[in-house]
This record gives structure tokens, C-alpha cells and sequence, in this order.
């Protein structure tokens, strides 16, 4: 049993999960994400990321997985604790970050603790509490469609409070750029005040590592992927290839996406462009009965080879709200979530050993379906994507994977990962 664990880590959704290990290796820590609480031994790394599917479920349920998670770090040597949220702060409309904050601090003895999605390499900013997505507010980004969780106040200080029973201040920029010194001088005065948590602003990585080494006495820290690049300095780790280092890639290369994020759409419309083999899932199939797993299968298998394949359901936001008209938000994204891992476990089963899945919820699905229960977190291909190596034990293989959140990635993502592996 590991009794040695500088980090343990909680993230709400399985791309957010990687995309944590991706910045915690990228800054020297060897890193393991479980695909839910694990229930065997610590796996010897620097830091366990456990990736709940947690986001977008009711709160008491996501407090209650959140609470497991953080009992088996604890008991598993854990002695700081990151819980992974996104980089545009959504789950549910009620709000699930502050509840399973509220219940990590008071599980952890604690009272206070800093919260911030920052994550400048994806353009994700935080200025005077308000959330940036690029050059626009997040409210005006295309957050504000997102099929499940539509994000439409940029105001951090506003979403967190009305989702938290305790107050919630704000450290601003001109503070964090004073360097970790000042930063941990107002979150004791925030503290002493009577405050739980604070947002606070960051514009760069220098910022993050002024907050990192702010925080290192702190329990908690609440945050999308950006602080993680300031944590292991704290333990004497610096970059290093070594930590990112996986088994060879061989095989057959496919892509599987359900995101209908403005990111994905334009990388699915590239790999049109380049006429590659793509295939269009339509759910209003799916919900007719239709066999599309098997369709879609049929037309991959004899595809699969040199060339990677995409199969996806990703669509414009005004096709998505029709389909959700028709057949009801939460049952629309089940059913496609369904028949995409259902599509995943195929391919591997005919041969993929490298694939690329696009969209959190679709991510969690499709890792449930190949039974995968740990990941080694390898290179990044983009900030907060790398390529993983785990084993699907329902296809009784391994296969390096790449969990793309929707909105990561550049243009040419579907064809440029495949040749980072080697
Ligand atoms: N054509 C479609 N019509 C309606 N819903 C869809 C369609 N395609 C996918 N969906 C659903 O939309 C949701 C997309 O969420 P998902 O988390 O996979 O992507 P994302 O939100 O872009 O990614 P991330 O969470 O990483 O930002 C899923 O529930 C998926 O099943
Ligand atoms: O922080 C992000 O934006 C991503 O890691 C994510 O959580 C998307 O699901």
C-alpha cells in the first residue's frame, strides 16, 4: 500500500480528470487516474487523480461519490486534496461545486479554501472573480449552448455563493501578482473574516505558481487543471520526460465524439475536409430502435488500418435542441452517450488500440464500456489532453487513449494525435 501520496485528486469528470493528470505530469509528478474509487492498492505515483462521472448528477449523490473518493486518498496516504471542477465551472443548474466542497472541507477538518478554474494555456482567465473563455466573457462563449450544463453568469463570486452555504470572497489579480507571500496573507485575513472559500484571479501561469506555493499548507484547493502546474514544486518535483513515459502504440487508430462543443464541431469538419472516413450517429435512429451500433461497426471494421476512422454524433447547437425537443435533454444524451461506448468497445474489440474520444460524458461512458479502471497518464498532445495507456478489460486488451474535453484541442486534433505516439 502506498503510504506516501503528496497528492490526492477528485475530478468531476473523466476528461477533467486527464486533463489534471496532463498539467500535475507536464510539472514532473508520475501520475494514475482511476476510473471511479478504486478498490485495490495504491498504484505507486506522485499523485492518484480518482475520475468521477459527478458533474452533472444530483448534489447529494455527487457529495456522497465525492466523499468515497476522498476517504480512499486519505486512507491511501493522501495529505493534500485537489478537487478537479471544469475550466468554465458548470454542473448543475442548482450547482454541485459547492456542496461537494462544503462537504470535502468539513470531511477534512477544515473551513476554508481557494477555488478557481483558471487555465491560461486553454484561455481560460480569471479577472476581478469574472471567468474569460478566450476574449469573451463566459456567459458570451459557447458555454451559453452547451447541451447539458448552459453556463450564462461569468461572475465566479455570484455562481459559487449561490451554490454555497458559506461566503465566498474574491483574492484579485493585483494581489496574485504579488507572488505567493501576499496571496497567502489574504487568504488568512479571508479566512480570519469568517470566509470559506475564495475565488481567485489569474491571467498566466506565473500566476499559478504564485498560488501553488501560496497553498501548499492548505487541505483543499477547489480549481479546473491550471493550479496543478504550481503543486509539485512544493514537493521538490520539476519537468521531466520520465513522468509522462508509456508502452509503444501499435494498432488501428479511430476517433469516437459526442461533444457538440464549438471545439469539436470545427475538428470534426477538418476531418471531413481531409476526406477521411467519417460516420454520422443520428440519435432520432438510435431513439427509433434502429441497430446503429452494429451499422456503425459494420462500416468501420473494413476501415480500420492506416487511416484513423471517426464515428461521431456531434452536431450544430440548433440541431442538438431540436433532438433534445424531441426526445427530452436527459434521455437524448444518455442514448447517444450509450450507443457511442457501445461503438468504442466494438473498435477496440476489431482491433483500435488507439483512440480518441471527444466529450466528457461521452469519455465516461466509453471508459465504463471497455473496462478500464486505471490510466497511465503519458505525453500531452494539447493543453489539458494527453494520451493514456490502460487496460480495457472488457475487451481483454490494452489501448492508448486520448479523453478530449470538448472544448480542447486544435483544428487538427483528429489527425495530429495519432502521430505524437510514436
Ligand atoms: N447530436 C446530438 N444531439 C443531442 N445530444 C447529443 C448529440 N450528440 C451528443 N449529444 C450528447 O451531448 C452531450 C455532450 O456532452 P459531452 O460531455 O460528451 O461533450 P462536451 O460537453 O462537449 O465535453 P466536455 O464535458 O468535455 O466539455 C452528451 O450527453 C452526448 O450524448
Ligand atoms: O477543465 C476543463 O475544461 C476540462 O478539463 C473539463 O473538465 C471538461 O469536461
Amino acid at each position: 500500500m502506498t503510504t506516501n501520496l503528496p497528492l490526492g485528486c477528485i475530478a468531476d469528470d473523466f476528461t477533467g480528470a486527464t486533463d489534471l493528470a496532463n498539467n500535475l505530469v507536464r510539472a514532473g509528478m508520475r501520475v494514475v487516474q482511476t476510473i471511479g474509487v478504486p478498490e485495490g492498492p495504491a498504484p505507486e505515483a506522485d499523485a492518484v487523480v480518482v475520475a468521477l462521472k459527478s458533474r452533472t448528477i444530483p448534489a447529494a449523490e455527487a457529495v456522497a461519490q465525492s466523499l468515497a473518493a476522498l476517504h480512499w486518498l486519505r486512507s491511501h496516504g493522501a495529505r493534500q486534496f485537489y478537487f478537479k471542477v471544469c475550466s468554465t465551472f458548470d454542473s448543475t443548474p442548482q450547482g454541485n461545486i459547492g456542496p461537494v466542497a462544503e462537504a470535502l472541507l468539513e470531511a477534512l477538518g477544515s473551513s476554508f479554501c481557494c477555488v478557481t478554474p483558471a487555465f491560461p494555456e486553454n484561455a481560460r482567465t480569471v479577472y476581478k472573480g469574472h471567468l474569460f473563455v478566450g476574449d469573451v466573457l463566459l456567459s458570451d462563449s459557447g458555454m451559453r449552448n452547451h447541451p447539458l450544463t448552459p453556463m450564462t453568469d461569468p461572475n465566479l463570486v455570484r455562481v459559487m455563493q449561490a451554490q454555497s452555504q458559506g461566503k465566498v470572497g474574491l483574492i484579485e489579480h493585483r494581489v496574485v501578482r504579488g507572488g505567493a507571500a501576499p496571496i497567502h496573507a489574504r487568504l488568512r485575513q479571508l479566512q480570519d473574516e469568517g470566509y470559506r472559500f475564495a475565488i481567485v484571479d489569474a491571467l498566466d501561469n506565473e500566476d499559478l505558481m504564485h498560488l501553488g506555493r501560496a497553498i501548499a499548507d492548505m487541505p483543499l484547493v477547489v480549481a479546473g487543471s491550471g493550479v496543478a502546474i504550481g503543486l509539485p514544486q512544493n514537493h521538490g518535483l520539476a519537468p521531466s520526460a520520465a513522468a509522462a513515459a508509456l508502452p509503444p502504440a501499435h494498432g488501428a487508430t479511430a476517433i469516437v465524439s459526442g461533444s457538440c462543443s464549438q471545439a469539436t464541431n470545427a475538428q470534426v469538419a477538418d476531418f471531413l475536409r481531409r476526406g477521411l472516413p467519417a460516420l454520422a450517429v443520428d440519435p432520432l435512429q438510435i431513439a427509433s430502435g434502429r441497430d446503429v451500433v452494429g451499422e456503425a461497426l459494420a462500416w468501420a471494421e473494413p476501415r480500420l488500418g492506416d487511416q484513423p476512422v471517426l464515428v461521431y454524433s456531434s452536431a450544430p447547437p440548433e440541431s442538438v435542441r431540436s433532438v433534445q425537443q424531441q426526445l427530452g435533454v436527459g434521455n437524448a444524451g444518455e442514448m447517444v452517450e450509450k450507443a457511442l461506448a457501445a461503438i468504442a468497445k466494438g473498435l477496440v474489440d476489431r482491433g483500435v488500440r488507439q483512440l480518441v474520444v471527444a466529450g466528457g460524458e461521452t469519455s465516461g461512458a466509453a471508459v465504463q464500456a471497455l473496462g478500464v479502471q486505471q490510466m497511465r497518464i503519458g505525453p500531452q498532445i494539447d493543453p489539458g489532453v494527453p494520451w493514456c495507456h490502460a487496460e480495457a478489460q472488457a475487451c481483454g486488451r490494452t489501448v492508448h487513449l486520448a479523453l478530449k474535453s470538448g472544448n480542447f484541442g486544435t483544428t487538427d486534433f483528429f489527425t495530429k494525435a495519432f502521430g505524437q505516439l510514436g
